[in-house]
């Protein structure tokens, strides 16, 4: 059992400390082969089944590296206003882990491919801060160990440690960030904002599928305090693997609150891993830290050097998409969004999704306002992010346009949704599915119009003595003989036409 470290209250912690960040993020890139061997990049599947001798680490195999994986790194490194390295080379990191069978990584050391740049990310209150980037750098996946039985569950606890190397050699990216330094309280949130904008990025450059939760995009949070009146940088943890947005904002804070009690009763951090507990946000130590001595990095001899031509390069720079700051900005202006309105279309995640659903034929106001309120609702309720939801923009817009078309009333709109969502099929399937039409028959509504007249004969004297408001009354009643399902407006029109003559 490791003991509980008591923590420090939040407030005090940054009243009496400055937070230093780094940020490791690692992102698997959707090449259609590994990074040094033809075997598919493909999540999943049956274990061991994605493996040649190279992966395998098997003696005598030999890497050739993944030409689209390195175009993907530079595409990453320019997206990230980096300097692209002119000449390169992988280098062997030496460790032993189970998972890893050559008993070395194959990574870049101090010759990585993209270097000095920076990321500007967006606040929750529209607050810019730049966050520097040191390096992006080549490197490949190690496979996966599965520890069953045992008490636990758990590495120690664990009966038997299972290996799975389809991963193994899977192309990744590695980008660093440099210290992140003087966002004081806002430290954990300015970590969240950082991983949310560069997986913005990567999805925008079509570059991996960044899913944190099949791991495809991991973050290494690095955390240490500096005491106000400190010149240097204090010791650093590193919480790994945090898979989640919102765990890399908890795990930074409550790392924050634990190294501010250890520091205030005079004692040390020691640098090491940390893991984060997703159920009660906490973190528990892992390894104790190499350093980088440790790992005898050096050339890795059976890999040619990358010297990327500046043809290539300004080729590549070429391709860049349109950066997800600047499209939010365009988007804003094209669909005169408030600061306020672009915020909580930010905050949901609702962007792109509603950008989809105006190119599917919505009004940009009416796709917003189904994504940020109906569906953001949905999203939380059932704990996924809106873009997991089971409903397409293109649906979203199918329903749109059965609203303006007249043939649904908002309120039936909203149960069609719930149909698409529930999986009933297409909303025009969920429509007939659920007998969800508008009665937009006259005849049929007028007869209920008379029906309800007839049940209160008053309300048509109050009509025509000009107390047009009245027919309310009558309204209500047709709505709820007709179920919900006739047009409202239509209803009122009928009303007036019928007391009328
Ligand atoms: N004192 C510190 N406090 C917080 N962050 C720090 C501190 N010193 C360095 N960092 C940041 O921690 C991160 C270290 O990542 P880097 O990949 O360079 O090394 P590493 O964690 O030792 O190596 P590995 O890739 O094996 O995990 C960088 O983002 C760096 O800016
Ligand atoms: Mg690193
Ligand atoms: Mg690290």
């Amino acid at each position: 059992m490791t003991a509980v470290a008591e923590l420090m209250d939040y407030a005090d912690v940054v009243e009496r400390f400055d937070p230093v960040l780094g940020l490791e993020v690692h992102v698997e890139l959707n090449t259609n082969t590994k990074m040094f061997c033809g075997c598919p990049n493909e999540f999943g599947g049956e274990p061991n089944t994605k493996v040649c001798p190279t992966c395998l680490g098997l003696p005598g195999a030999l890497p050739v590296v993944n030409g689209k994986a390195v175009e993907g790194a530079i595409r990453i490194g320019l997206a990230l206003n980096c300097e692209i390295a002119e000449w390169c080379r992988f280098a062997r990191k030496n460790y032993f882990y189970p998972d890893m069978p050559k008993n070395f990584q194959t990574s870049q050391y101090d010759e990585p491919i993209a270097f000095n740049g920076y990321l500007d990310v967006t606040l929750d209150d529209g607050e810019v801060v730049r966050v520097e980037i040191e390096r992006a750098h080549m490197e490949e996946d190690t496979g996966k160990s599965l520890h069953v039985g045992g008490a636990t569950g758990r590495i120690h606890g664990a009966e038997h440690s299972l290996l799975d190397y389809n991963r193994a050699g899977v192309p990744l990216i590695e980008i660093v960030t440099k210290p992140i330094t003087g966002t004081g309280s806002r430290a954990p949130e300015v970590a969240r904002a950082y991983v949310t904008a560069l997986r913005d990025l990567l999805r925008a450059l079509d570059v991996s599928d960044v899913r944190m939760d099949q791991g495809s995009l991991r973050c290494d949070a690095n955390v240490s305090l500096m005491a106000k009146d400190a010149t240097e940088f204090g010791t650093r943890t590193e919480t790994k693997n945090v898979n989640s947005l919102r765990s890399v904002e908890r795990a930074v804070r409550y790392e924050m609150t634990r190294q501010a009690a250890i520091l205030a009763e005079g004692g040390t951090i020691k640098q090491e891993t940390r893991h984060f507990q997703e159920a009660d946000g906490t973190t528990s130590p892992g390894r104790t830290k190499e350093t980088a001595e440790d790992y005898r990095y050096f050339p890795e001899p059976d890999l040619v050097p990358i010297a990327p031509s500046r043809e290539w390069v300004e080729q590549l720079r070429g391709t860049l998409p349109e950066m997800p700051s600047e499209r939010r900005k365009r988007i804003q202006k094209e669909w005169s969004l408030s600061d306020e309105a672009l915020r909580d279309l930010l905050n949901v995640g609702a962007v792109d999704l509603v950008a989809a659903t105006v190119e599917a034929g919505a009004s940009p106001d009416e796709a917003r306002g189904w994504w940020v309120n109906t569906l953001a609702q949905e999203a939380n309720a059932r704990e996924v992010e809106l873009a997991d939801l089971p409903i397409t923009p293109k649906q979203v817009a199918e329903v749109i346009g059965l609203v303006s078309s007249g043939e649904l009333t908002n309120k039936l709109a909203k149960e069609v949704v719930q149909g698409v969502l529930a999986g009933e099929g297409e909303p025009r399937e969920v429509v007939e599915k659920r007998g969800l039409k508008v009665v937009s028959d006259d005849s049929a509504l007028l007869a209920a119009i008379d029906e309800a007249l007839a049940a209160q004969p008053d309300v048509a004297d109050k009509i025509r003595g000009g107390k047009v408001a009245a027919a309310g009354a009558i309204v209500g009643a047709v709505m709820k003989a007709t179920k919900g399902q006739a047009d409202a407006k239509r209803v009122r029109e009928l009303i007036i036409e019928r007391v009328g003559s």
